[in-house]
């Protein structure tokens, strides 16, 4: 089968607000179009993935770099994950703040050292010997996210819980969340060489040192040339759980379903199991696309060849032509 190259993104699943769409979109479709670009250059799966997340790592509408959620404490910290599906080489890090691409120190690590995944000092450290810039403290922090975390802490007060007891908690991206907004890419060439990743800054008030579902292979984030790539976004304490990226894979690889079938069957009966939401993005070896998600919203985008399609609501899928109109004789 003749595999058509593509770059698909997310820009994170819950319950995003009437009023944040326009931003959600442009940022997403802006993504779609540096990573496609970037693939038609390099051609090469990880760099187009890399480019990609970037762009959305600077763009405050997300929850990732720049507009990262707060930790109780007020930070930004963050996680990341790339994996390159040819030679399953991947680099995770976590606990990583006051740098603007946590996605460019996880290649860093895949590249640069003998280990997979760096966390907190020792990250810092490497990021430091590796020449990335430390920006001065406080700088990733939007006054959004304080918002969101002012509120998150409020309705606590309010309600009077901390929610321990899982069932009771709010869907991720509801109100006491914060926006969602975890962004993440996936990307399969004309060769069917396929690369996955994700960056996030977590979850509204999350305790410090807590980690997602994003840097966690076979969690929220993994690449195969022989079962596709994912990338994941909503509740990691769940995601990770079900291991929601490798039993997609397998679903394909052993099952011989598409992604959308794969991905669809495994986030429904995440849902039911956990009585929690997520999204996923994924590419199967024979470059069918899975887009799907049981939050309310997910944002999403996606370039093949001159066609770059969007949505965010359940069963949006708008195209809009790039370049040149082509000319019908
Ligand atoms: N919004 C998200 O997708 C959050 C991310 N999955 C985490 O739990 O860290």
């Amino acid at each position: 089968q003749h595999i058509v190259p593509t770059l698909l993104v997310h820009g994170g699943a819950g319950d995003v607000s009437d009023d944040s769409i326009p931003y959600k979109n442009a940022g997403v479709k802006l993504a779609a179009r540096i990573g496609y670009e970037a693939l038609k250059k390099t051609g090469n799966v990880v760099e187009a993935v890399q480019q990609a997340v970037q762009a959305m790592e600077e763009n405050d509408q997300f929850n990732a770099g720049y507009g990262g959620v707060l930790t109780w404490e007020g930070n930004v910290e963050m996680d990341a994950a790339i994996m390159e599906g040819a030679t399953l080489d991947a680099g995770c890090v976590s606990l990583i703040r006051d740098i603007l691409h946590p996605i460019a120190l996880a290649r860093s690590v895949m590249e640069k050292t003998r280990h997979k995944y760096l966390a907190g000092d020792g990250a810092m450290a490497f990021a430091i010997e590796d020449g990335f810039e430390i920006l001065p403290e406080g700088s990733l922090v939007t006054e959004r996210a304080k918002k969101a975390l002012e509120d998150y802490k409020n309705s606590l007060n309010k309600t009077n819980s901390a929610c321990d007891d899982e069932e009771e908690q709010p869907e991720i991206g509801d109100k006491v969340f914060g926006s969602p907004g975890t962004v993440g890419a996936v990307a399969i060439d004309a060769y069917g060489n396929v690369a996955a990743a994700t960056s996030t800054g977590g979850i509204t008030g999350k305790m410090p040192g807590r980690i997602g579902d994003s840097p966690i292979l076979g969690g929220g984030t993994y690449a195969d040339n022989a079962a596709g790539c994912i990338s994941a976004t909503g509740n990691g304490e769940t995601i990770m759980r079900y291991n929601v990226a490798s039993r997609i894979l397998s679903l394909i690889e052993h099952f011989g379903l598409t992604a959308q079938e794969a991905t669809a069957a495994v986030l429904e009966q995440m849902t039911v199991r956990f009585n929690q939401t997520a999204g996923v993005i994924s590419i199967d070896p024979n470059g069918n696309l899975g887009i799907y998600f049981t939050s309310r919203r997910m944002s999403w985008a996606y370039q093949r060849g001159d066609e770059l399609h969007y949505g965010i609501d359940k069963g949006e899928d708008i195209v809009e032509i790039i370049g040149e109109p082509r000319v019908k004789f």
